[in-house]
């Protein structure tokens, strides 16, 4: 790393503000070149606007922002804005129908010609490639590409518009084990050249094997800055929260009061399965009991939580919820069966922006709230109140729009409204992503007690802490159940499970 060049980034006292909420209140962050500095901080402290701030996106209200020690562009050039820094969202930004040749040049086809000379923009796009040591064929269509392939194509193309800071937000969300690692691999390599990254996570393990420095925010201000070799876990942690913690993660799998094995399942499925995504599965989930279906990207188990909530028909079988059959690809019919779902994609599947959170976390309990189909707003309040009480939602209030709430607390209301109907069988689709620590350990929470109060819930999960709260976890590869564990598991079984170790492909 060089000391003495200018900072790849700096930003001193920046301000914005939403209305009446101060989103920053001051604050500063320096990334140097060839470090990877990552920012952290709980739901709603602050950081993705400050990656707006730093992108040209949010015009701050006051402060300072330079690049390379130049001050940062006009607001609103973004051809100059892209030549200093880019943003890897977890949503892919490249056009799934373009190759990759096509995705690195889009919109800058050189300049005076009167035609695009395909042979020459592949061979451009094969010599950009090469000089990041990326190893992708650039006929390839971008929907073709694994995740992490697409990043690389992203960072190519930011490098190549003069870009010298990657901003990631959340870049591992969606790989598996190796993808990280080949990311990982990839990003210190660039390091290797002067490229900066500000690394966005609420993965703090990843935050240690990646980055050199961490900086800290929390309730839109600046708390701390230091090398990560310098703050233990347990300090990062209180620094983003304000407290220490009371101890390990509370949430566990039942244990001594294991459940009852005789009892009638809540939740059955006979030879369930859905052509090309999953093998016909027989499940018995009994009162008490959290399941786990691990695996990773490619391995069905989210399909399965699909098909279970009745957003995708299943090719086969049967789904019964304490006897009562379910209509295949029905999501009304799941819901009136007592099935809850808190889907993995809350922007597809999940919320209406420009409601409120109120509406938002009532849209599935709307019958229950008043006489004869009404819907009354008090009612609709109160319920809203007590959610955001309970998962501990960061909002002005039950009226603000979805839209104005960072991605974690919208996530939380997600959460609230699968909770809303009481659901006789819960289940959740990497329910923590995107959430910060402390939350993770109130939502993990909240699925426990689902199942303590004798229902039943599933979660679908790669995530390890995820998959703690679980009482039984059945491991997915390709499709297949291929190992079944008790909760006494440990990290290396399950992870090489999930990962088909063993398995004959
Ligand atoms: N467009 C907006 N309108 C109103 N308020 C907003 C808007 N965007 C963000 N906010 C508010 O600004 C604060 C900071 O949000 P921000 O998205 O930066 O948090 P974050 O640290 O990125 O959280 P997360 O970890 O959940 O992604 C929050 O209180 C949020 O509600």
């Amino acid at each position: 790393m060089d000391q003495a060049a200018p900072p790849a980034v700096q930003a001193e006292g920046v301000v914005k503000r939403f209305g009446p909420t101060v989103a920053l209140d001051g604050v500063k962050l320096t990334v140097r070149p060839g470090e990877s500095h990552a920012l952290v901080g709980r739901n709603g402290a602050g950081k993705s606007t400050l990656v707006g701030v730093l992108t040209g996106l949010h015009k701050a209200d006051a402060g300072t922002v330079t690049f390379g020690g130049e001050p940062a562009p006009a607001f609103g050039d973004t051809t100059a804005w892209q030549s200093r820094v880019a943003c890897v969202y977890q949503k892919s930004m490249v056009v799934p129908d373009l190759t990759v040749a096509e995705n690195l040049f889009l919109n800058r086809f050189e300049e005076n010609a009167r035609w695009i000379s395909w042979g020459r923009l592949r061979k451009r796009a094969e010599r950009l490639l090469a000089a990041y040591g990326v190893e992708v064929d650039p006929n390839t269509r971008a929907r073709d590409l694994a995740v992490e392939q697409r990043q690389f194509v992203e960072i190519a193309r930011a490098l190549s518009f003069g870009a010298r800071l990657i901003v990631l937000d959340e870049p591992t969300a969606q790989l598996d084990a190796r993808g990280i690692a080949r990311l990982f691999d990839k990003l210190r390599e660039l390091q290797g050249q002067g490229v900066a990254f500000l690394f966005i996570s609420h993965h703090l393990q990843e935050v240690y094997e990646l980055c050199t420095a961490v900086t800290v925010y929390r309730d839109a201000r600046h708390v701390l800055t230091a090398p990560v070799t310098e703050v233990a876990k347990e300090d990062l942690v209180a620094a983003m929260t304000g407290e220490r913690a009371a101890g390990a993660t509370a949430w566990h799998a039942a244990g001594e009061t294991a459940p009852d094995a005789t009892a009638e399942p809540v939740l059955t499925t006979e030879q369930l399965s859905l052509p090309g995504r999953f093998e016909p599965l027989d499940l018995q989930v009994r009162p008490g009991e959290v399941l786990g279906l691990a695996g990773a990207a490619a391995s069905g188990n989210t399909a399965v939580g699909e098909v279970l909530a009745g957003m995708r028909k299943a090719g086969g079988g049967t789904v019964r919820v304490r006897g009562r059959a379910v209509r295949a690809g029905s999501v009304p019919d799941a819901l009136a069966a007592g099935i809850g779902y808190i889907p993995e994609d809350r922007h597809d599947q999940g919320l209406v922006p420009e409601r409120s959170v109120a509406e938002n976390a009532t849209l599935t309990v709307a019958d229950q709230l008043g006489p004869w189909g009404t819907v009354l707003p008090s009612r609709t309040r109160q319920f809203a109140r007590s959610m955001i009480a309970s998962l501990d939602i960061k909002t002005q209030g039950p009226e603000q729009p979805v839209s104005g709430l960072s991605g974690g607390n919208q996530q939380k209301v997600v959460v609230g409204r699968a909770l809303a109907r009481d659901p006789s069988v819960l289940v959740a689709v990497r329910p923590t992503a995107g959430v910060d620590v402390k939350s993770k350990d109130a939502l993990l929470g909240v699925v426990r007690r689902v199942a303590d109060a004798g229902n039943a819930a599933v979660v679908v999960s790669d995530e390890l802490d995820d998959l703690r709260v679980c009482d039984r976890v059945l491991a997915l590869f390709h499709g297949r159940v291929v190992a079944t564990f008790d909760s006494g598991w440990t990290d290396g079984e399950l992870v090489a499970a999930m990962e088909g170790v063993g398995e004959r492909e």
